[in-house]
């Protein structure tokens, strides 16, 4: 596997506003400055439909700023997505139903114009714990499989960035919780920069070393929260934190 994730770099969004066009038009995200910083995983919560995926979607290049700019280091996000720098997963896993997992997985290196790399494949299939699923087409899985397979997608191109719009959303607690504690060291361990998008405050708290709050829409930054402890208090008073800020705001 490559190892491009180690040099990360921050990712600035300077003024960066959408509003959708229509009628009548809305505005998605108000003017927002936000420094994502390399290596870290940062939560993005708010209210429904405040504009957090919109600001996910910005992030990815999927989306063209209506004012504004995000950067990662001197690229746009369209130029880094270009060479496979990004890695996203969805609430949705949105799998091609016709391939086999191992070729879901391996079909990402190739939209990032990657080599082939069987080993990288079956190797972050084994991390995501889907040994002997390999071949299984995504119909024979479980909402939790298809998701951690969509992580092992995500990943297999060694991003620099990854985006998750609520990965761990179609599932059970118990899985979620689990999937949220054996999953985030995958990323860290390469220094990969992530950015989560969730409504659970405490996935957020938990998985993140930061949790940024956004507003009723257009969202802008209300709340910027490290999370520096990691004892059952110190993550009870982060959850106090971010639901104060988000009780104010509603
Ligand atoms: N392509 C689009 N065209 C028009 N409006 C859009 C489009 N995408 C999003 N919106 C609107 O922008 C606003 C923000 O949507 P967005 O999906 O970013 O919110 P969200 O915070 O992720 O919502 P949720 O928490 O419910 O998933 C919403 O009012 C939504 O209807």
């Amino acid at each position: 596997m490559r190892n491009s994730a180690m040099a990360g770099r921050d990712i600035t969004c300077r003024g960066l506003s959408k509003t959708f066009s229509g009628s009548p038009p809305v505005d998605a995200l108000a003017p927002v400055d936000i420094t994502f910083r390399a290596g870290q995983t940062t939560a993005l919560v708010g209210p429904s439909g405040c504009g957090k995926s919109t600001l996910l979607r910005l992030v990815a290049g999927l989306e063209t700023p209506t004012k504004g700019t995000v950067m990662i280091g001197e690229e746009t996000p369209k130029d880094l997505a270009h060479r496979g720098g990004i890695g996203m997963a969805f609430q949705d896993a949105s799998l091609l139903p016709w391939r086999s997992v191992h070729s879901n997985v391996a079909l990402a290196l190739q939209l990032a114009k990657q080599a082939d790399n069987n080993k990288a494949v079956d190797r972050l299939i084994g991390l995501v714990g889907l040994d002997g699923f390999a071949d299984a087409r995504p119909a024979a899985l479980s909402g939790g499989m298809r998701q951690r397979v969509a992580i092992a997608r995500c990943l297999v191109t060694s991003p620099e960035l990854i985006l998750l719009d609520e990965p761990f959303g179609a599932v059970d607690e118990l899985t979620r919780a689990r999937l949220g504690s054996e999953l985030p060291p995958l990323w860290r361990e390469r220094g990969t920069t992530a950015i989560l998008v969730t409504h659970s405050i405490s996935e957020a708290v938990t998985l993140s070393d930061r949790v940024i709050v956004l507003s009723p829409r257009p969202a802008h930054v209300i709340a910027d929260i490290a999370i520096t402890g990691r004892t059952p208090a110190d993550i009870e008073s982060s959850k106090d934190a971010v639901t104060r800020v988000l009780t104010a705001a509603a």
